[in-house]
């Protein structure tokens, strides 16, 4: 589904600055996969998925979405395939429109040639479905102003917004970090059904360990811009958190990095 090949990134090349955030990565993902990605701060995460969604063009290699190479095609382009959560909860909605409005936005990126102007009945009957499974009673409140609804609402409904028109790739991008603890909960369970339900094949990133562990059926962890460890099948199912601090302390061994490093 997702094949990314040699990717080699390098900011500020050739300057004091210089800094290569992705050093020649190779990652494959079947459909339905589900990847927890870990790894310290500036292991270069976020420009992974960035590369993924064409924000950030890579030096050298190649994106492959269902076989087709994304490298040419533009970030407007490409979230036809691609649907994203940040980790702000303002960022993936738009508060001056409802949350009626910011669905059909989402709907109509997807569905262009079917776009009427305004929301039909029909398509509204819809949106308060998909709405009713985030069991957050937004189902009623359709011509709320999004700028309204509270950070965990407002992160629900982006999530939906990036999972109901079934992408071929979710990109999360520790999109639990900035809630509440029981709010993070509550985001964390929806993504789990809703992945579920759309088999949705998934990266997302975070520094939670135990979210890391107990989501998806792959892990990966990240370290100077590259894979330095991966699980999947039972080899993931057996990870605890500690195990993976040994896997992590092992390998940054000669490095000033405490274990904390990766969860903060
Ligand atoms: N636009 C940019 N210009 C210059 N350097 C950048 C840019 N974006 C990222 N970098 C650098 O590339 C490296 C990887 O960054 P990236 O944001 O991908 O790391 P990360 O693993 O997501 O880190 P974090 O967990 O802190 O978010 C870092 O050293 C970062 O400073």
């Amino acid at each position: 589904m997702l094949q990314l090949n040699q990717i080699y990134k390098v900011f500020n090349e050739g300057s004091v600055d210089e800094k290569i955030a992705l050093n020649s990565l190779n990652l494959s993902l079947n459909e339905g996969d589900f990847v927890t990605v870990i790894g310290s701060n500036g292991a270069g995460k976020s420009t992974l998925l960035n590369v993924i969604a064409g924000r950030i063009t890579p030096d050298d290699g190649d994106v492959l979405i269902k076989e087709k190479s994304m490298i040419d095609v533009q970030e407007y382009k490409r979230s036809r395939y691609i649907g994203r959560v940040f980790q702000d909860p303002m960022a993936g909605t738009s508060p001056t429109l409802t949350i009626e409005e910011n669905l059909a936005i989402a709907y109509s990126r997807v569905h262009k040639r079917t776009l009427k102007p305004g929301v039909t009945s029909k398509r509204r009957l819809y949106f308060k479905e998909q709405l009713e499974m985030l069991g957050l009673g937004l189902e009623n409140r359709l011509s709320a102003k999004v700028g309204l609804l509270s950070g965990g609402e407002r992160q629900a409904l982006s999530l939906l917004m990036a999972t109901f028109t079934k992408p071929d790739i979710l990109l999360l991008d520790e999109h639990t970090a900035a809630l509440d603890p029981s709010r993070a909960e509550l985001i964390t369970n929806l993504t789990k059904k809703l992945v579920e339900k759309g088999n949705l094949t998934t990266l997302m990133i975070t520094h939670n360990m135990q979210q890391a562990v107990d989501l998806g059926n792959r892990l990966i962890m990240m370290d100077s811009g590259n894979i330095v460890f991966q699980a999947e099948g039972k080899q993931k199912e057996g990870l605890t958190v500690s195990s993976l601090l040994e896997e992590f302390s092992k390998i940054k061994s000669d490095s000033s990095l405490s274990d904390k490093a990766l969860l903060i």
